[in-house]
């Protein structure tokens, strides 16, 4: 279970929120919503353990994640804003790129089936539109066995269609005892079942 208790976190002297709390159960899917700026990046960013929060701590199994990095690091991925992907690759080889990392190299025809990438495994990525840029990001997710996904908006630059798609692969990890935290500008119907944490409760000034 990963567990934050009084997260504060400040940019540029700005505080972005202050005493958040919230714990994400195995089986979770958890939206982090908020206007522009209010900090959804900058949490999901603590949460994945790149962004030291000011105050407080998150916990995994009881851990902080800053005292042992390491062992959190392999139980989660992280998507973020930008894909992470090499232009003058193809998308066979960033997808082999992430699953060397990972040590599961066994599973990048799989990653690319699940997103249908099939049609542009042998494309160079810089070649692509925004919506199959993100795709091939997403199949990150897929290759890295990790039980924690956060990614930081999901859908940005993906059709209906494909949004159902990734909706249905979220769906199944959290079945299997993941847990899944996203970011979003509002929740819609079709995040009807995730549990919303809006950072505009928390972004009151600290004194
Ligand atoms: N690397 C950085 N250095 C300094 N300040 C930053 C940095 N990244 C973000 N900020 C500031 O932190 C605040 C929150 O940004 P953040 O990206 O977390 O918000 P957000 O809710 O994800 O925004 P959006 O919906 O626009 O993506 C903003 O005021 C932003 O200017």
């Amino acid at each position: 279970m990963l567990e934050c208790k009084n997260l504060s976190c400040a940019r540029n002297n700005k505080v972005l929120f202050k005493n958040l709390n919230f714990k994400a159960e195995p089986k979770s899917k958890i939206l982090i919503t908020g206007p522009n700026g209010s900090g959804k990046t900058s949490l999901i960013r603590s949460l994945s353990g790149l962004l030291p929060p000011v105050s407080g701590n998150i916990r995994y199994y009881g851990k902080d994640i800053y005292d042992d990095p390491k062992s959190f690091i392999s139980s989660m991925v992280y998507v973020g804003h930008k894909n992470a992907c090499k232009d003058s690759l193809t998308i066979g080889e960033n997808i082999e790129f992430w699953a060397r990392i990972r040590n599961t190299r066994e599973s990048v025809m799989a990653a690319a089936y699940c997103l249908e990438l099939q049609p542009v495994f042998n494309i160079r990525y810089g070649e692509l539109s925004a919506g199959w840029k993100r795709r091939v990001a997403l199949a990150r997710l897929l290759i890295s066995n990790a039980n924690i996904w956060l990614i930081d908006e999901p859908f940005c630059n993906l059709d209906s269609t494909t949004c159902e798609l990734v909706l249905n692969l979220i769906s199944i990890r959290s079945e299997q005892n993941g847990t899944v935290i996203i970011t979003g500008h509002s929740s819609t119907e079709q995040l009807f079942d995730f549990k919303t944490i809006d950072i505009r409760d928390f972004n009151r000034p600290l004194v």
